[in-house]
């Protein structure tokens, strides 16, 4: 079972906008709490000679986990990659938590776990832990706050039993908690998670969905948390649901399927699909040449 406190996170030591003694950042124009965490219009991203993501516009809302859904290949990584701004070729507007993707004082202030573990097999889950921490929170002065930090997210993705074990041995889902735990160091404000529970066994998937509850509940935190599997839908407050680099559908599971006439997510997104196939036919047919 996974373990969270129930605390709200200290005090951030995290840079603000109006940190930055260059900016001309005005405190009256940051967002008001309640702006969406991702905003974006006309999101275009071409990689090689492919246009993977075309014209999107969505939101993601605050404080809520949001899943993104979609067969493989269909563009999700590439979003996920846009938003937390790793993607090359990334046109028109895109913002996270009120500032352009990739801004520089976004790099504390957003998570992002990627579809393969990124942990250093040699070290222990603590070192791997630590090291991380000492990059984010540097200097002797910190070194209680590092530990207790680190302590924390080991227990929050459910591997105290496992704090001195070296990652290499650790099964793929004890890895990819691991990183979990990596982003959860810096307390995020926003989370993105590419196929966080792909792989792992019934048990620990559900265990893993209560832990984004709780990170969003308690925290305050969005989660933007991809999946191809569709039952993983009905966990979510909101969703994408995307095909083809293109988003069918930015609405509530419960919206979704009313607005569909559906009983599952699924069974909804398949009609739109169908309905997005009859467009293109339409459009296709509206297009030929009368003889
Ligand atoms: N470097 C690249 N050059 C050209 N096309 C690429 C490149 N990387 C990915 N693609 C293409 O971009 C599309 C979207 O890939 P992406 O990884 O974003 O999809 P995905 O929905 O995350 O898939 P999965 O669920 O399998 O991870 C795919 O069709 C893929 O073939």
């Amino acid at each position: 079972m996974m373990n969270i406190r129930r605390r709200r996170p200290p005090d951030s030591p995290t840079p603000t906008p109006n940190a930055n003694p260059n900016s001309n950042a005005n405190p009256t124009t940051e967002p008001l709490p309640t702006a969406p965490a991702i905003r974006a219009e006309h999101l275009t991203v071409v990689r090689g000679s492919r246009t993977v993501l075309r014209d999107l516009g969505f939101t993601v809302p605050r404080g809520r986990i949001t899943g993104l859904l979609g067969p493989s290949g269909c563009g999700k990584s590439t979003l996920m990659r846009s938003i937390v701004g790793t993607q090359a070729k990334v046109v028109g507007t895109l913002e996270v938590l009120g500032l352009p993707a990739g801004d520089a004082f976004l790099r504390s202030r957003v998570g992002y776990v990627t579809q393969a573990p990124s942990v250093y097999v040699d070290l222990t889950v603590r070192q791997n832990l630590d090291y991380f921490a000492a990059i984010l929170d540097p200097g002797r002065a910190a070194a209680d706050r590092r530990r207790e930090n680190v302590t924390r997210a080991i227990a929050d993705v459910d591997l105290t039993s496992h704090a001195d074990a070296v990652a290499g041995t650790l099964s793929g889902g004890q890895r990819s908690r691991v990183s979990l735990a990596v982003a959860l160091l810096g307390t995020p404000e926003l989370l993105v998670l590419d196929e966080p529970t792909v792989g792992l066994d019934p048990v620990l998937r559900r265990d893993l969905w209560r832990l984004f509850h709780t990170i969003a509940a308690d925290r305050g935190a969005t989660l933007l948390v991809s999946s191809h599997v569709m039952d993983e839908a009905e966990r979510c407050h909101h969703l994408l649901l995307m095909r083809e680099g293109e988003i069918l559908a930015d609405d509530t599971p419960d919206a979704l399927r009313t607005r569909t006439g559906a009983e599952t997510v699924e069974e909804a997104f398949l009609r739109l699909v169908d309905d997005a196939a009859a467009k293109k036919t339409a459009g296709h047919a509206a297009k030929e040449p009368v003889r």
